[in-house]
């Protein structure tokens, strides 16, 4: 044997020990639980290359064969899918710490760096970042300071619908402008005149879609992380020619503001109703997480966060509404009869009315169980190995939460494929939205749970309240609905509801 293959062999049985005696640690540290079963792939593509197109779905159908917790190998990420309530409260109330961790998508980290909330990794940072969203932004005093801003838009958008009455409108396309303004409104309200906002507004509603489209697209890159450097499909060098055009919107808004600061002798919200920039910029230099300071890089990263977790998502569930109200015409009596009582004919909607409003509230409900915006809601990466329903789960693996699977499941909700809101009356149970039954998670459970779902839930009742009680809506002639969905980041309507508003009064 020559000396360099005396070499080469000490290095190769060097490593071998090494590697031995880590997976014998890990294993030893694991225990003894087993992987979950679950179905086999191709080598090193894994059941990537048998992945449908509705994700929801085909995890359903898997989860009737290989039981409420199965392991898939996507690629070199192992994930896991879990569909039961007593697995998920495992998750999301037991072991809620190891798994308030998430593993962001290299279009997400094109975004914003994960420097927003959506995606930053558990942590003193996160939680910084999400503390000042919920204490400083969405505190009472806030949310209710900040309705003469969403008052404004949703005015507008009964001007706007008022001038199409007989005209078939793209239902769609009209409450996402319309929830996209009232969030740019809240974002900034009192900073730009009505003249630029709607300027911009328009801008940003282009660059917004093509964010939320290439988040939502499944990335190779995600799946062989060795791979993302060749970027094979484009989707990061799309990210990264998006998001420019929207960090120039923030800087112009918020040098506007800067300036606007400054001629006022340095508080952002003299004499305005206060809206969130406001807000952040009060809030600049504090401290969050280990010594990063909160700065413009932050402030944007968490604007965009606001921007792209708030407008499709309550875009989608009021569309949704609205195609399951025309769908079901004795249903969508009942919601006007119910505004008539609480609101009065000659009244406009307030947001005082949303809590007398019981049976919109249960319609709004099983519109969340049959079409949840997020049907696994947002993939979760346990920071630790650990065991559920008796399985192993492996330190950051991706886990699935198929809360889609739970809302399909006769052996929870009667005729599951039904829509009956009446199952959501308060007589037949206690469902809200925090998370406090495990059946039902909309806006998620545990520490990851949407932090603005008290403004989610006022935006979506409010505009819905006003459109129905506003308008009657109808189908145009011969047309029916199709209440099949399309897979995303958010699940959207397949095909685009359109509708003809007449005055109802
Ligand atoms: C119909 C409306 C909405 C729905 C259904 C919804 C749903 C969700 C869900 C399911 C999650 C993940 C929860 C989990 O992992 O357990 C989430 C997180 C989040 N949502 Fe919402 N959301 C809505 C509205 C909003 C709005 C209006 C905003 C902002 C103004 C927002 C901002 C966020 C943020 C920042 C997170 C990340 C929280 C974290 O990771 O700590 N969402 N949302």
């Amino acid at each position: 044997m020559d000396g360099f293959s005396v070499v080469a062999l000490t290095v190769i049985s060097i490593l071998a020990s090494v590697f031995w005696c880590s997976w014998k640690f890990k294993k030893s540290k694991e225990g003894t639980a087993p992987y979950p079963p679950g179905p086999r792939g191709l080598p090193i593509l894994g059941y990537l290359p048998f992945l449908h197109v509705n994700l929801h779905h085909q995890f359903t159908e898997l989860a009737k064969k290989y039981g409420p917790i199965y392991k898939l190998q996507l690629g070199s990420k192992l994930c896991m899918v879990i569909s039961s309530p007593a697995l998920i409260k495992e998750v999301v109330r037991d072991q809620d710490t190891i798994f308030a961790n998430r593993d962001p998508p290299v279009a997400a980290i094109a975004a914003t760096g994960g420097l927003g909330i959506l995606w930053a990794p558990y942590g003193p940072y996160w939680r910084d970042m999400r503390k000042l969203f919920v204490r400083q932004m969405l505190s009472n005093n806030n949310l209710q300071a900040s309705y003469v801003l969403r008052k404004e838009e949703v005015a507008k958008v009964v001007r706007d619908v008022s001038k199409k009455i007989g005209k078939p409108i793209e239902i769609g396309e009209m409450v996402f402008i319309t929830e996209l303004n009232v969030i740019l409104s809240l974002l900034w309200g009192g900073t730009i005149d009505a003249e630029m906002r709607d300027r911009l507004g328009a801008e940003f509603r282009d660059k917004v879609s093509k964010l939320v489209d290439l988040l939502g697209k499944p990335n190779v890159s995600d799946y062989f992380p060795v791979l993302a450097k060749f970027d094979v499909q484009g989707i990061e060098k799309k990210m990264r020619a998006v998001v420019p055009g929207v960090e120039e919107i923030l800087d112009s808004v918020i040098d506007e503001r800067m300036k606007m600061i400054a001629a006022e002798g340095g508080k952002s919200s003299a004499g305005r109703a206060k809206d969130f920039l406001g807000i952040l910029l009060d809030l600049k230099e504090q401290k969050v997480g280990e010594g990063s300071s909160f700065g413009l890089t932050q402030i944007k990263a968490i604007l965009m966060d606001i921007v792209l977790g708030g407008t499709d998502t309550t875009a989608t569930i009021v569309e949704w509404v609205m195609a399951e109200l025309l769908h079901n015409p004795d249903i969508m009596k009942k919601v006007q009869e119910e505004l008539t009582d609480v609101i009065g004919e000659n009244n406009a909607a307030e947001e005082f009315h949303i809590t007398k409003l019981h049976y919109l509230d249960a319609v709004v409900k099983e519109t969340f169980r049959l079409h949840p915006p997020l049907p696994l809601l947002i993939p979760r990466f346990p920071s630790q190995s650990c065991v559920v329903g008796g399985y192993m789960i492996p330190k950051h693996s991706q886990v699935f939460l198929n809360m889609w699977a739970i809302s399909m499941d006769p052996q929870i909700w009667e005729n599951p494929s039904e829509f009956r809101p009446d199952r959501f009356l308060k007589k037949n149970g206690n469902f809200d939205y925090m998370g406090s039954n495990v059946q039902y998670l909309p806006f998620g459970s545990g520490r990851r749970v949407c932090p603005a779902l008290p403004l989610g839930e006022k935006m979506v009742m409010y505009l819905l309240a006003t459109l129905l009680h506003t308008f009657e809506w109808c189908l145009p002639e011969r047309e029916t609905v199709d209440v099949s969905e399309k897979f995303g980041i958010v699940m959207r309507k397949k095909t685009p509801l359109f509708a003809i508003p007449y005055n109802r009064f």
